[in-house]
């Protein structure tokens, strides 16, 4: 039996899923407020000639390419990607990048603001017995799965480094995902870490990995907790928003179970 696993998040206002002043903002217009609306195109006809007197249900959204369950094109990291390449934007990106069998890390028990790398990811890997084939989606679980639409999200769970990411590229992974705000580590840590270190490579470094090897990841993925560790396909086709830096996904997992 085929099973379809929703993991994106519900789009919606008025929660905190993203930064201050970042949030979607969604305007609903209900069928009795859009009576003359739907009117206006049939000269002649009145409200008495609607059912019920209703006009139609529409919605005015304001947000970015970047709220809700999104995919990030390599343009979102840099202007180039393989090493001086012109990024691709959203509208480029292969279409068999977001159709395939996904592997799911779980990386919940990583603190807030850390920074995953390549042994972290080999040891996720060697947890499920599984090694990675070329164009896998790799889905990492973190703690911030389970507080989307809370006041902490966006500070919460663990980031990929441009290693671990690079690590990731180098098998021939070319779509990630995350269901954190980011796919690096939360800014408010990393913005710790500057001010204590003073190194401006760890700004970002799980995106800037782009521009040396070009890759798309997921973010606001949701519901993770129900996928196996393997044995699904993941299927996020990304709107396809006129050279743009991302575009919004119902990412979808699909597994085929024996009867
Ligand atoms: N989490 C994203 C950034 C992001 O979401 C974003 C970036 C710029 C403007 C808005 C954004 N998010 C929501 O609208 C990232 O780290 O790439």
């Amino acid at each position: 039996m085929r099973r379809l696993v929703d993991i994106s998040v519900p789009l919606r206002a008025g929660i905190p899923t993203d930064p201050p002043g970042l949030t979607p903002e969604i305007d609903y217009l209900s069928h009795q407020q859009t009576q003359d609306d739907l009117l206006r195109f049939f000269p002649g006809a009145t409200r008495d000639d609607l059912p019920d007197g209703e006009g139609w249900a529409v919605e005015w959204v304001r947000m970015t390419t970047h709220s809700g369950t999104h995919l990030d094109a390599p343009y979102h990291y840099a202007s180039t990607m393989d090493g001086g390449e012109r990024a691709i934007t959203i509208d480029e990106v292969p279409l068999e990048w977001c159709f395939q069998p996904g592997v799911k890390l779980d990386l919940r028990h990583f603190e807030d603001g850390y920074v995953v790398t390549p042994d972290d990811i080999d040891a996720a890997l060697d947890r499920i017995g599984h090694r990675l084939s070329p164009l896998e989606i790799v889905v990492v679980n973190t703690s911030a799965g389970e507080r989307y639409g809370h006041d902490d999200y966006v500070s919460k769970g663990c980031g990929i480094g441009r290693d671990a990411t690079l690590h990731l590229l180098s098998q021939g992974v070319r779509l990630t995902g995350t269901d954190a705000w980011s796919w690096d580590a939360p800014f408010v840590h990393t913005a710790r870490r500057y001010a204590r270190e003073g190194d401006a490579s760890v700004i970002w470094e799980g995106h800037r990995a782009g521009r040396e090897v070009g890759y798309c990841h997921i973010e606001k993925l949701h519901n993770l907790e129900a996928l196996p560790d393997v044995g699904f396909q993941i299927v996020c086709f990304p709107t396809k928003v006129h050279a743009a830096s991302a575009g919004w996904t119902r990412a979808v997992a699909v597994i085929d179970e024996e009867e």
